[in-house]
Formats: structure tokens, C-alpha cells, sequence
């Protein structure tokens, strides 16, 4: 043990939550009014709290409720260990082929287990760094960077939830065609100065969406844009997409649905391809990567089972000439801060990372994290350099508590069928 501290888990608290959500679109269908989030925090006997956080639907509930229990006695620094305990997953929370939002590729007992131990290892790095007077960053090696590039992303967008949904308000407005989206784009570089501009895709006919990334290329000229239609459409669809808009882009993402189809559209087209739905696991690095399906791996180190093994990804990548860059979904300012660190220390990102944090009107924290220039400051501060607000969190609860059960977990699909009754997930090649 190190020298008079005393790092052992006296508990942990877990704390669901319920966080404001626009409409915003996708191809699965549109977003809640209200997103479930789980907060993690790890308590050691020398009284210091380390935070963590991760998806909150029931499944990751039920999963972090036991793994909680296993970690009370256990060391912050023993996150080998952490990884090695052992929670059986109800095999039902995973039976489908893709996960439900149908977003993040192919669902498996490991990725639900490794996106709540990811949290839990947060939470005890923070504990430690906060223990021993160190950032993150410092403890997966030092940064490389004083500051983590963002990109600007971009969504198809309702101006409101539909008529007699709850939700907060947010001043975006409307973004249903190129002109919506360039004014989104504006929006975006005046409030937080991003450079880069990523479109979720695969809502509209890809003649649209070429359309708004062309508009966004004139009002932009020589920023890096992306568009992602997360698979919705054919190779050939795919194929002719890269070659319309191969001047412009930086990437591809997910034009198709799984590494045969993506090595076939890689195979075609110069335009790179990136990714956070074929390359989700290790398991899957070998067949994308020697198939050449994939040019940038999209880490996202709730699923990918943390800070470490993001660094693990990066170096697979790094070995196998393959970029490397960050995914997201509505997550809050302690995830934030952790992709932070782990980006500073990744030597080979050369592609500003995604975030949802600009949507999140609502924080647990009590400063929120702000972007500079489209880049976030690396702390130095011990741990992640984030402290809890105790009054938000407990109001984000209160809001979960009440639910009647309906926004628990997070349904897309259900949440456009409230506008446009009957709509189901669309089958994909949707184009
Ligand atoms: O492929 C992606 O980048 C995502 O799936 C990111 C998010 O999940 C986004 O599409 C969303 O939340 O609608
Ligand atoms: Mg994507």
C-alpha cells in the first residue's frame, strides 16, 4: 500500500439520473426528452471520493449494482483485478444482434459488463489521482497535449419535442435541411469555437445530406467534415456518396452495416473510413484491420471498458496504421473530463474527437467543462479535475425517481413513434 494513504473501497455509490435531451435526429428515430446516466462514486477509507460515470438504462443498473458490491474492500489501485470480477450478465439484456439503440454495433455480455466497469475504473483513478495529488493523464502516463481537440457535432433537428412531451427548452431550433445544419455549424463555432463539423447522417435521402455537407463545405471552405449515417445505407449507395463528396471529407463513418460491407466500400473509394460500429471489441480489430475495412477507429472507453484499454486500442491502431479518434453519446462533464485525460496521453490523434456535451444543457458538476477553440483544457488538477454538484445530482435523480419507468431506458424508436405513430426501426440498407 502506498505509504500513508489508505486507498481501500469503503463503498460505492450509484446514482441514477435523468438529463435533458433535445430532439435530435437519428436513423433509428429521435432522442428522449430525458436521457438515462449513471454516476458512480467510489469512497475510500482516507475519506476520498473518486467519480465515474456511464450509460444508466436498467440493463447497466442492474449489471453495477453487484459489481458495486464486489468492489467494497478491494484497492483503487487494483484495477486488474476490477476487471477480473466476475458478474454474470442476463444473457436477455443481450440476445439482439445490435445494442438497443442499435447505434453502437453488436451487443455482447462482455461490452455491457465492460461499459460499467469502465465507470468504476474512472471513479478509482480519479480516487487515486485525488490520493496521491495527480491528474489522470499522469497516471496513464502524461499527457502529451495541453489540450483535446472536439468536433462540432452536428444533428438533423426538431425545434421542440413533439406536443405534449415533457422537455426542457433548448435555443437551437430547427435543423432539417442544409441551410438548418449551416446554421447549426455557426451556432456551434460562435459558442465553443469548434473547426471540425461532423453530421449524424442517415436520417434524410443521402441527396440531402449531400447536400448539407456540400453547404457546410461553402460556409466552411477547408474545415474537416464527417458525416455519419451510422450504416444505414447500401455499398453502392456508400460508394456513390464517397465519390460525390470525396473533395471534402475527412472521413466516411459507418456508411454500412458490418466489415465485409465496409471492406467492400473501403475498397472502392479513397475517402477513409471510420468507425464505432463494426470495431467495438478487440475481437472484432482483427478482421477489420487485415480486410483494410477500416481507416480510424472511433474509442469510446465506456464500451471499449475504459481509460487503459482506450490506450490498448490506440497502440493496436498505431501498430496497424490505423487512426484513431473518439465517439460519444449524451454523457456528461465527469465523462468528458476522462476522455479528456486519455486523449492527452494518446500520441497518435490526429482527428478532433466527438462529443455530445455541447447538447447537454444539464451537468452533475458544479463548473461545467468548457471548450476553447473547440479544444478542452487538460487538467492538471489531482484526478480528473472535476467536482460533483451535490444539489444537481439529486435533482437529476429526483427526476429519475419519478419517472413512471418510460425514459429509464434510452428508446429512440419509441420516442419517434410519438410523432409518427407506427414508425419502427427502419431495415437496413435504408438507401
Ligand atoms: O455513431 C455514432 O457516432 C453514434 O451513434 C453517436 C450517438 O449515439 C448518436 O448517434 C446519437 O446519440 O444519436
Ligand atoms: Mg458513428
Amino acid at each position: 500500500m502506498t505509504a500513508g494513504l489508505d486507498l481501500t473501497v469503503t463503498g460505492v455509490r450509484l446514482t441514477p439520473i435523468l438529463v435533458a435531451d433535445p430532439p435530435l435526429l437519428n436513423t433509428q428515430g429521435v432522442h428522449q426528452p430525458y436521457t438515462p446516466r449513471l454516476i458512480v462514486e467510489v469512497v475510500t477509507d482516507g475519506g476520498i471520493t473518486g467519480y465515474g460515470e456511464t450509460y444508466g438504462d436498467t440493463k447497466y443498473l442492474e449489471l453495477a449494482r453487484p459489481l458495486a458490491g464486489k468492489l467494497t474492500g478491494r484497492r483503487v489501485t487494483d484495477l486488474n483485478g476490477l476487471f477480473a470480477l466476475d458478474v454474470a450478465v442476463d444473457a436477455s439484456r443481450v440476445e439482439d444482434a445490435v445494442d438497443v439503440g442499435g447505434l453502437r454495433g453488436v451487443q455482447t455480455a462482455d461490452k455491457l459488463r465492460l461499459s460499467v466497469l469502465s465507470a468504476f475504473e474512472v471513479a478509482c483513478l480519479d480516487a487515486l489521482g485525488k490520493a496521491l495529488g495527480l491528474p489522470v493523464h499522469a497516471l496513464l502516463g502524461g499527457k502529451v497535449r495541453d489540450a483535446v481537440e472536439y468536433s462540432a457535432y452536428l444533428f438533423y433537428k426538431w425545434g421542440a419535442h413533439p406536443l405534449g412531451v415533457a422537455g426542457e427548452k433548448d435555443d437551437w431550433g430547427a435543423a432539417l435541411d442544409p441551410a438548418g445544419v449551416v446554421e447549426q455549424a455557426r451556432g456551434f463555432t460562435e459558442r465553443h469555437g469548434f473547426t471540425s463539423f461532423k453530421l449524424k447522417g442517415g436520417v434524410f435521402p443521402p441527396e440531402e445530406e449531400i447536400a448539407a455537407v456540400r453547404a457546410l463545405a461553402a460556409a466552411f471552405p477547408g474545415h474537416p467534415l464527417r458525416l455519419d449515417p451510422n450504416g444505414a445505407w447500401s455499398v453502392e449507395t456508400s460508394v456513390r456518396v464517397a465519390r460525390e463528396l470525396g473533395d471534402v471529407l475527412e472521413y466516411l463513418e459507418d456508411p454500412v452495416l458490418g466489415t465485409p460491407a465496409m471492406a467492400e466500400v473501403a475498397a472502392r473509394t479513397d475517402v477513409p473510413l471510420a468507425t464505432n460500429m463494426c470495431v467495438t471489441t478487440f475481437a472484432e480489430i482483427k478482421e477489420a484491420f487485415t480486410e483494410d475495412a477500416v481507416q480510424v477507429v472511433l474509442s469510446d472507453h465506456h464500451y471499449w471498458g475504459g481509460l487503459r484499454n482506450t490506450q490498448h486500442l490506440a497502440a493496436l491502431c498505431a501498430a496497424f496504421g490505423v487512426g484513431v479518434s473518439m465517439h460519444s453519446n449524451t454523457h456528461l462533464g465527469i465523462s468528458l473530463a476522462a476522455m479528456t485525460h486519455v486523449a492527452a496521453t494518446v500520441p497518435d490523434l490526429h482527428h478532433a474527437c466527438d462529443s455530445h456535451y455541447p447538447w447537454q444543457s444539464e451537468d452533475v458538476l458544479t463548473e461545467r467543462l468548457v471548450f476553447d477553440g473547440g479544444r478542452i483544457a487538460v487538467s492538471d488538477a489531482p484526478g480528473l479535475g472535476v467536482e460533483l454538484d451535490r444539489d444537481r445530482l439529486a435533482f437529476l435523480h429526483r427526476r429519475w425517481a419519478e419517472d413512471d419507468g418510460r425514459l429509464r431506458d434510452r428508446d429512440d424508436v419509441a420516442a419517434m413513434r410519438v410523432a409518427e405513430p407506427g414508425w419502427t426501426a427502419p431495415a437496413t440498407p435504408r438507401w
